[in-house]
Order: structure tokens, then C-alpha cells, then sequence
């Protein structure tokens, strides 16, 4: 079937076929090597202010859990690191995988986290977020990632809790008063590169802001989050993990680091 996804009719390996871009030079995830990651000490930190009363509601599209942000004005934006301008938030949502070992997008030295947090912010200099998707420099995400570990990081809770309301496809609840910056580690080191969006349409419009320290959830969190389903509610059950993209050709790209 032409709808896109994970499984061996309509994965990664074949979003191509509709999605031209997916072949592109500068796709996303990519791996990230130390050896090859250049300090910038031109890049400044990187700023969130965010309106707790942007957020909205939280949903399950079949691929993903997805927090939706008010981003009608410059409520609740992102700063600095290697912006230009101020970028408005529009969705949180996650990728993960079938067991702990796996389901980050991008891959650090080889090392591959449980899932990967994504912050969608856009730039409002190109009108609407449909004019930024075709801009260079239209989309900012910041990436999160998550590890298993023993003292899981509370303000993930939020989210999990609201997972027994959207167990299918289609399913949506208010999630308001919520300010997402709560889930950034403690340091703010990044590394940034240029890419695409890790799903279709895979435009090349992203500056990737990836943290390098990763927030610790609980292996329940992350059992939590493997019992969202793909299907709809009266569907035979198809569980939704392993929703994250392989890493794809670097193709010449520097990746910068904002540490040493
Ligand atoms: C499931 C589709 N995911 C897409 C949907 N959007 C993209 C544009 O949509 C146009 C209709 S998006 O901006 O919400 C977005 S961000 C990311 S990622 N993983 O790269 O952070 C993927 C996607
Ligand atoms: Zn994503």
C-alpha cells in the first residue's frame, strides 16, 4: 500500500519510491563519530522559552506519540546554538524500538539509546510551516535521547501517564500546561548538523540540535511506551515500536560540536 511505514512493505528502504527526497545528499539520522565531529567555539548556547499554556493535546498518529503546541504566534520558542532568529514550537513527539538496546535515530560512537526525543520548532521568517518545510534553514529539532537507568528522570511521567488515553491510532487528549523544557538534561552541550526530517517527506529543511547528554526513563517507562498500538481501535493488534529510521550517508557533512 502507498501509506508509508516501518514494517518490510513500506519502510525506509522504500519511502524513495514516493518520496524522491528520501535519496537526497543530506537525510537524516546520521551516525556521529567523535573523531569526525568538529568544535565550533563560534557556536553560543542555545535558549528555551517556552509557554507552558501553548501545549494543547497529546496523540497517537499510528507512527508516533505526539505532543501539539500553539505555534499561531512566538508563544513558545527556541534561541541561539546555531540559529538565526527565534523559532516557534510546534510538536514533541518520540521514536523507539522493540527492547532496550535499540531505537534511537541518530547513533553515537556506535552506541544506540532505548529512543530519541524530538523538539519540531520552525522558522517563522517563511510566513507558515508549510513554506518553511521547502527552506534551508525553515526547521530547527532538538534531540533528546533516552537511556535505561535507575534513577528515571520524572518529568518524562507527564507524557507516559497520558499513554493509557491514546493506546490507538486516531486517539487524541488535552495535554495542556505543560513547559517541555523540563525534559532537557543538565548540560546544554549539542552537536548540530544539517538534515532532513527522519519520516516523510524527508525535506531537507532541518538544523539538527542533538544533546549529548541523554535523560535516564525506566525500563516500565519505556515497557509503557511499547504498548501504543499502530492500528485503530477495532484493528487487529499491530504494536507500535521500532518507528525510527536507519542512519543514512553523511555525504561530505560536518558535524559540529558546541564542546570540546
Ligand atoms: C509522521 C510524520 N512526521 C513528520 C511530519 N511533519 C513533517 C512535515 O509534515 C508535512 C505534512 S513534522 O514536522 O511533524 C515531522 S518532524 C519529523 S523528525 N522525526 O524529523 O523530527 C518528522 C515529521
Ligand atoms: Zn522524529
Amino acid at each position: 500500500q502507498s501509506v508509508w511505514g516501518y514494517d518490510s512493505d513500506n519502510g525506509p528502504e522504500r519511502w524513495h519510491e514516493n518520496y524522491p527526497m528520501a535519496k537526497g545528499d543530506k537525510q537524516s539520522p546520521i551516525e556521529i563519530n567523535s573523531k569526525d565531529v568538529r568544535h565550533d567555539a563560534s557556536l553560543t548556547p542555545w535558549h528555551a522559552s517556552y509557554d507552558p499554556g501553548a501545549a494543547k493535546t497529546i496523540l497517537n498518529n499510528g507512527r508516533t506519540c505526539r505532543v501539539v503546541f500553539d505555534d499561531t504566534f512566538d508563544r513558545s520558542v527556541l534561541r541561539g546554538g546555531p540559529l538565526t532568529g527565534a523559532y516557534r514550537l510546534r510538536q514533541l513527539h518520540l521514536h523507539w524500538g522493540s527492547s532496550d538496546d535499540h531505537g534511537s535515530e541518530h547513533i553515537i560512537d556506535g552506541e544506540k539509546y532505548a529512543a530519541e526525543l524530538h523538539m519540531v520548532h520552525w522558522n517563522p521568517k517563511h510566513g507558515n510551516f508549510a513554506g518553511a518545510l521547502k527552506q534551508p534553514d525553515g526547521v530547527a529539532v532538538v534531540g533528546i535521547f533516552l537511556k535505561v537507568g535507575k534513577t528515571p528522570k520524572a518529568e518524562i511521567k507527564r507524557i507516559l501517564e497520558e499513554i493509557d488515553n491514546i493506546k490507538t491510532k486516531g486517539k487524541e487528549a488535552p495535554f495542556q500546561h505543560f513547559d517541555p523544557s523540563i525534559l532537557f538534561p543538565k548540560s546544554r552541550d549539542y552537536w548540530t548538523y544539517h538534515g532532513s526530517f527522519t519520516t516523510p517527506p524527508c525535506e531537507e529543511c532541518i538544523t539538527w540540535i542533538l544533546l549529548r547528554e541523554p535523560i535516564e526513563v525506566s525500563a516500565d517507562q519505556m515497557a509503557k511506551l511499547r504498548s501504543l498500538s499502530k492500528n485503530g481501535e477495532n484493528e487487529p493488534v499491530n504494536p507500535l515500536v521500532d518507528n525510527w529510521r536507519p542512519p543514512q550517508p553523511v555525504k561530505g557533512r560536518i558535524v559540529r560540536a558546541s564542546f570540546k
